[in-house]
């Protein structure tokens, strides 16, 4: 199987502040389409734009408004915009004023742009239960068009949804029954309320991959990974199979609670898988954490196993997504942070995302590197040896020469590498010394085996 490697992306989080269940999909017009949640559950929201940042500052239109009586009335959750047979449509759950009732409903759109389309209510989706249902994502595999959402199962009760399966009829009338795919039975997905929400998917490799969100939506929030073969029967829940652990989850070091209800969309390059997700900027929440409006929306790399699945990683600090070092000589080795003099043990995603800090500390053309799971914590290198030490507000000449680098083409790939020679240390370069990820920083001459352990591809 091969492994995807892409260029790095580059974005900013947070992306977009306040909106939650981001829904961006790239359209055949060249455009990002973004939609979410806003915190007064009111209004259906649009925003347009050539690239996935330009999303941060695009205008937004609002396509929907909430209604005085009946369904539509109430809570407006998590739309989401798909472009079916030249026509949009917006899957979204609507509540009833003054009652708890939620359903999942269907807008259509006609127009190229659905920010200026005219809308049209296709109604309720007619599911065998009048129950809790919410959070509709539309895909497609080999042709066949599908809905998952999540619903209360009404022998079930005590739980707060499942996510159902349906081929779609039309894109607003699924094919009875439907079948149950997963229910909240793990200790993780079920803490503050039992759920299983906020599906999406990703296929690659001959597989669908399904994620979908966990828990109360306050730091418990999380994300589960649900698989199958795009060959398999998917309206046979024996054909999935289900991720034992989350697979994005909070991360006190980076600074992110409660990440998820996601999509997935691509780079502008279209060569990387992009996870979108919403998440609050601190843990702990006074009273419903429906009510807190700070669930914003942020972007971050996916990045691909050998065994062809999908590596989430963590919920990476705000500021410039970080990137990988993959090194030229071991080929599916990455630069990676540790304590101590030396690596050891397999070595996470997290452990190898790095941010480059450009200017690097030394100032001038220098660039450092900040681990993105330790922020703070910077590469730096100690006789021929390399540490992570912490930067601080006043670092020492000595730290900030020693935990900076002179970016150079790569000395065994000078097209597509990069190599890093110590600032200072003029001839001296980082090198990798094997598989398991060991540094040092070392003389580099003619000779191309040191050229290549001091060669690496940015990912
Ligand atoms: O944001 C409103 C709801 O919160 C989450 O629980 C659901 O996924 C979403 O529909």
């Amino acid at each position: 199987l091969a492994v995807t490697h892409s260029p790095p992306v580059s974005y900013t989080n947070t992306l977009i502040p306040q909106r939650a269940d981001p829904h961006i999909s790239k359209h055949t017009d060249g455009y990002y389409y973004f939609t979410a949640t806003v915190p007064a559950y009111d209004s259906i929201i649009i925003r347009r734009s050539p690239t996935i940042q330009g999303l941060s500052s695009a205008p937004e239109t609002t396509i929907w408004r909430r209604k005085s009586s009946g369904i539509g009335s109430n809570q407006i959750w998590a739309p989401e915009l798909h472009h079916i047979d030249g026509k949009w449509y917006m899957y979204v759950a609507l509540g009833v004023a003054n009652e708890w009732r939620i359903r999942a409903f269907v807008l259509e759109g006609v127009g190229a742009n659905p920010q200026t389309a005219t809308w049209t209510e296709k109604g309720l989706i007619n599911t065998d239960w009048d129950t809790f249902s919410l959070d509709a994502h539309h895909f497609q595999v080999n042709g066949t068009r599908y809905l998952v959402w999540a619903q209360q199962e009404p022998t079930r009760t005590d739980e707060n949804s499942s996510l159902l399966l349906a081929k779609l009829l039309n894109p607003w009338t699924i094919q009875r029954p439907a079948t149950v795919i997963s229910r909240p039975l793990l200790s993780w997905e079920r803490v503050g309320y039992k759920v299983n929400e906020g599906p999406a998917t990703l296929q690659k490799n001959g597989k669908i991959f399904l994620t979908y969100s966990a828990s109360a939506t306050d730091s418990n929030y999380c994300m589960g990974l649900l698989t199958a073969s795009v060959d398999a029967d998917l309206l046979d829940p024996a054909s999935w199979s289900k991720a034992p652990l989350p697979v994005f989850q909070s991360n006190g070091l980076t600074g992110q609670y409660g990440p998820g209800h996601n999509s997935f969309t691509v780079s502008e390059d279209g060569l990387s898988d992009v996870l979108v997700f919403h998440d609050r900027g601190y843990p702990n929440i006074t009273g419903d954490p429906l009510n807190d409006p700070n669930r914003r929306t942020r972007v971050q790399k996916v990045y691909w196993k050998v065994d062809g699945t999908p590596d989430l990683g963590i919920p990476v600090p705000d500021g410039v997504t970080p990137v990988r070092l993959r090194s030229f000589s071991f080929p599916e080795s990455y630069v990676r942070d540790y304590t101590g003099t030396s690596p050891s043990g397999a070595a996470t995603l997290a452990d190898t995302l790095f941010r480059v800090v450009s200017p690097g500390l030394a100032g001038g053309n220098t660039v450092s590197l900040e681990s993105a799971s330790r922020p703070g914590m910077y590469m730096r290198r100690s006789g021929t040896q390399i540490r992570f030490d912490a930067g601080n507000d006043s670092p020492s000449a000595s730290f900030t020469k020693e935990a900076s680098w002179m970016r150079k083409e790569g000395l065994a790939d000078a097209k597509n590498g990069v190599s890093l020679e110590a600032a200072g240390a003029t001839g001296q370069y980082l090198r990798v010394t094997g598989s398991e990820g060991g540094l040092v920083v070392a003389a580099v001459g003619g000779d191309s085996t040191q050229k290549g352990q001091a060669t690496f591809y940015l990912e």
